[in-house]
């Protein structure tokens, strides 16, 4: 368990949330978020993405499709100087799913299989990672997974779950800064 990793939620945090996004044409990144990645990277963090994905569940695009946007997503990043290192996704809903994706699963956020996974696959440490996320299923995946730093970004709900909340990605780093050091 000797690394660190920033998760980032998807939709809402890497690109605005406009409904099932699944092409390049769909994606809006969201102001901020190379700069708080390249923010994290210099300090050792590898960035992942956690996301639900159930527009793949739901018959609204394919698992190809959606590699394919994140294909096209990584090299966005590399060419902000960012580091994508993976994506972790859940294909699944236990309603709205059609044949093998109607599943009640353990990676849909609010649980905590996607970190889980990724924390086996990167050797990560899982009290050290940051999580991002702009739903407070986010917050409760990672806070299961025992991600100690949550940041939850434009939302008025309220949390009870320790999370910091904040209005704009570029709120996060001053926080960080703060806590971490
Ligand atoms: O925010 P992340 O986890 O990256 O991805 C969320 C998306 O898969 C979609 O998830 C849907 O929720 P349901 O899955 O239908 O409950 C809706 O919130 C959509 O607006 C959104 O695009
Ligand atoms: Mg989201
Ligand atoms: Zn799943």
């Amino acid at each position: 368990m000797s690394n660190k990793a920033l998760f980032l939620d998807r939709d809402g945090i890497v690109n605005l949330d406009h409904g099932y996004a699944s092409k390049p044409d769909d994606i809006d990144f969201v102001e901020g978020i190379f700069e708080l990645c390249r923010y994290f990277q210099q300090r050792g963090y590898l960035i992942i993405i956690v996301t639900n994905q159930s527009g793949i569940a739901r018959g609204y695009y394919s698992e190809h499709a959606f590699s394919a946007l994140m294909e096209w997503m990584t090299k966005q990043f590399a060419q902000q100087g960012v580091i994508l290192t993976d994506t972790f996704y859940c294909p699944h809903h236990p309603e709205h799913g059609k044949g093998p994706y109607l599943r009640q699963c353990t990676c849909r956020k609010p649980q905590p299989g996607m970190l889980f996974d990724a924390a086996k696959k990167y050797d990560l440490d899982l009290a050290t990672c940051v999580m991002v996320g702009d739903r407070l299923s986010d917050m409760e995946a990672a806070r299961s997974a025992g991600v100690l730093n949550r940041f939850l970004v434009n939302q008025q709900q309220d949390s009870h779950d320790g999370c910091h909340k904040v209005t704009e990605l570029k709120q996060i780093i001053p926080t960080v800064q703060r806590l971490l050091g």
